[in-house]
């Protein structure tokens, strides 16, 4: 199911180093948002906190709300090992578990939430999460083989696979085709818009083409200056941001002179 993320007053700290701050945004269920800005502004951090993510690093914490659906991901009471399994996370770089089989890669997520899955249930679930990562027909002669036999694109499209066997509400990439080749990279920008049918989609990207061509939403983050915390500074439609940005920063960015 997709639910819409509302972003409120969001400071994002990693000690004493405030690195994100007054983040205020809405993310409409089956969309796709991209986020967009120069190295270090924070569209990562920002990302990670939508699942609780950046806390797992030692002093890292943030002020201000996640909201899904009206419910805070940071309100008394919430367990982040609860929200990861609501908010799926799919990293730069492939990393299916190595010595696992293709299918046992698929159902390590569903296994660790319910140890009780029986074996045609977990048969159901791979064959439709290979299908919804366009994965299927590639791998479903071969699915006890190791999914680190598989090609990079491949292995991407594996660990989306195994994003979303837990069927989470929300599906996050970081920079999801950076270490992909052409070909693969548009196999994940199609799956990317066949996931926004069911899923609110989030993704960091630092090429602007991939962002125009995916998204429906773009936030554009950027530094006021080194040294000072990241900050969003305009986020609306795709269309808005890259042909008719209200700020000059965004512009710049988007034309290439800066960043
Ligand atoms: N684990 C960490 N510990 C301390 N500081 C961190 C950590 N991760 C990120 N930061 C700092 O937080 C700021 C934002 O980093 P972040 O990775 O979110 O930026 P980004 O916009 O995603 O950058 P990039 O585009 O280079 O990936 C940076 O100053 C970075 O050095």
């Amino acid at each position: 199911m997709s639910k819409r993320i509302e972003i409120k007053d969001l400071d994002i700290y990693y000690g004493k180093f405030h690195a994100v701050s007054g983040v205020n945004m809405t993310i409409q269920p089956r969309s796709v948002t991209a986020f967009i800005g120069s190295s270090g502004c924070g569209k990562s951090t920002v990302l990670r906190s939508i699942n609780r993510m950046h806390e797992v690093i030692d002093g890292a914490y943030s002020t201000g709300q996640v909201l899904l659906d009206g419910v805070d991901l940071y309100g008394p009471g919430v367990d982040p090992v609860r929200v990861r399994r609501q908010v799926g996370m799919v990293f730069q770089r492939p990393n299916p578990f190595p010595t696992m089989s293709i299918r046992e890669n698929v159902l390590a997520g569903v296994r660790l939430n319910n140890s009780k899955v029986t074996r045609p249930q977990a048969e159901e679930i791979v064959e439709k999460s290979l299908q919804a990562a366009n994965l299927w027909k590639e791998v479903k002669d071969r699915l006890d083989r190791p999914g680190s036999g598989l090609s990079g694109g491949q292995q991407q499209r594996l660990c989306i696979a195994r994003a979303i066997a837990i069927a989470p509400d929300v599906v996050l990439m970081d920079e999801p085709c950076s270490a992909l080749d052409p070909i693969s990279t548009l196999a994940i920008e199609d799956l990317i818009h066949q996931l926004k049918e069911e899923y609110t989609v989030v993704i960091v990207t630092h090429n602007m083409q991939q962002a125009a061509r995916v998204s429906d939403q773009t936030a554009f983050f950027n530094l006021k200056e080194q040294g000072k915390p990241g900050e969003l500074i305009e986020v609306a439609s795709t269309e808005k941001i890259f042909h008719n940005p209200d700020q000059k920063a965004t512009e710049d960015y988007i034309t290439g002179r800066f960043g």
